[in-house]
């Protein structure tokens, strides 16, 4: 690959500073502004090169128009949602993510919210905290033999399924793309959705923010659900329509919802949040030491890697996502 001059590069968001330091190594000058509004990024991207961002910039078509020497933006994270991508290969722009350094962090949270949601934690935690002890009120429920329905088999989705294994779900799936043949090695049956939704005493979703995952659970879909199926997005706000969502909770087709995410973060409408079957978080799921640091470092190496015209095929390091679920697997009894 013939090598792209990037010298300059504006970090938008709080990424992890292996990222700043790696560019600096290798000469690239970087600017960190981490609270720019649309019209100064709009006024100010034309002085560089490259753009690095998580999930807060909205990176859209007329930010890309204005972006005269813009030749790369840097996805520090998986979702490249929040960056008008048509936009920028209209104009040559590469668009990069990292899309394996948060997968282990999101599917752990997606597996608290999981486990919170059965036992009620984040509720019960709160009432000790005004002053209570009730013991009735917070009675949960085992996941232990629980059916639980994973929608997109990708990175995420399967480290979701092979730690809930480990608690005793059954994990059924739904994926167009990954092969049945391949989620039943980690121990997912795949089927049409039609057929998922009555099965599931829990249901998490997985998969990217595009025009055929909007709304995936629905009106409709909720009602093919068994009553009271409760619903994990640690994914991206929208897949599980949110208006939806709250007449399920209300009617109790529903029986509660972990959600790390908004269609408007942070969400101006409260309703959902202070529903008392909802549990949720500030876009938390990539917000851990570790997955900032594998991504941070990953989006800089491959800025680098440009730079000097080595080739990206292969570029994202492989993690070692097989150790835990092989810990589990080895340390499960026999009999299960
Ligand atoms: N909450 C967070 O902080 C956080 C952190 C990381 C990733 N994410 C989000 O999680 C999602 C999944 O990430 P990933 O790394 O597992 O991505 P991935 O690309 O590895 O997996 C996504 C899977 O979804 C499948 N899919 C696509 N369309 C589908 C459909 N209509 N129905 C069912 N499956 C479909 C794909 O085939 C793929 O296997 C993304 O939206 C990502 O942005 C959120
Ligand atoms: O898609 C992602 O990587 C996650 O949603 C994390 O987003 P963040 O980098 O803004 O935390």
């Amino acid at each position: 690959m013939a090598p792209i001059s990037i010298r300059t590069v504006l970090i938008s968001e709080s990424v992890d500073p292996r990222c700043r330091a790696i560019l600096e190594e290798n000469g690239i000058r970087v600017t960190e502004k981490q609270t720019m509004k649309k019209e100064e990024l709009i006024a100010e991207i034309k002085d560089y090169d490259g753009l690095v961002v998580r999930s807060a910039t909205k990176v859209t078509a007329d930010v890309i128009n204005a972006a005269d020497n813009l030749k790369i933006i840097g996805r520090a994270g998986t979702g490249v949602d929040n960056v008008d991508v048509d936009a920028a290969t209209k104009k040559g722009i590469i668009v990069m993510n990292t899309p394996s350094g948060n997968t282990i962090s999101a599917a752990e949270l997606t597996c608290a919210l999981l486990m919170s949601l059965s036992r009620n934690v984040p509720q019960a935690a709160m009432s000790m905290k005004q002053g209570n002890w009730d013991r009735k009120k917070f009675m949960g429920a085992e996941l232990y033999g629980k059916v639980l329905g994973i929608v997109g088999l990708g990175r995420i989705g399967k480290e979701v399924a092979t730690r809930m294994q480990s608690f005793g779900m059954k994990t059924i799936g739904y994926d167009p793309i990954t092969p049945p043949g391949v989620s039943a090695s980690w121990g997912v049956e795949q089927m049409s959705l039609e057929q998922l939704w009555p099965q599931c005493d829990y249901i998490t979703v997985h998969t990217p923010l595009m025009a055929a995952t909007v709304g995936l659970l629905n009106d409709e879909t909720f009602a093919k659900c068994k009553r009271g199926v409760k619903v994990v997005n640690c994914a991206r706000g929208g897949i599980i329509d949110e208006a939806a969502l709250l007449r399920a909770l209300e009617s109790g087709q529903c029986g509660g919802a972990g959600l790390d995410v908004f269609v408007e973060e942070p969400p101006k409408d409260r309703s959902l949040v202070q529903h008392p079957n909802v549990i949720s978080c500030p876009h938390l799921g990539a917000s851990t030491k570790e997955a900032q640091a594998r991504c941070g470092e990953d989006i800089a190496l491959q800025i680098v890697d440009m730079v000097k015209g080595n080739n990206l095929v292969g570029a994202c390091r492989p993690r070692p996502h097989s150790f835990a679920p092989l810990m589990l697997t080895l340390l499960r009894p026999a009999w299960t």
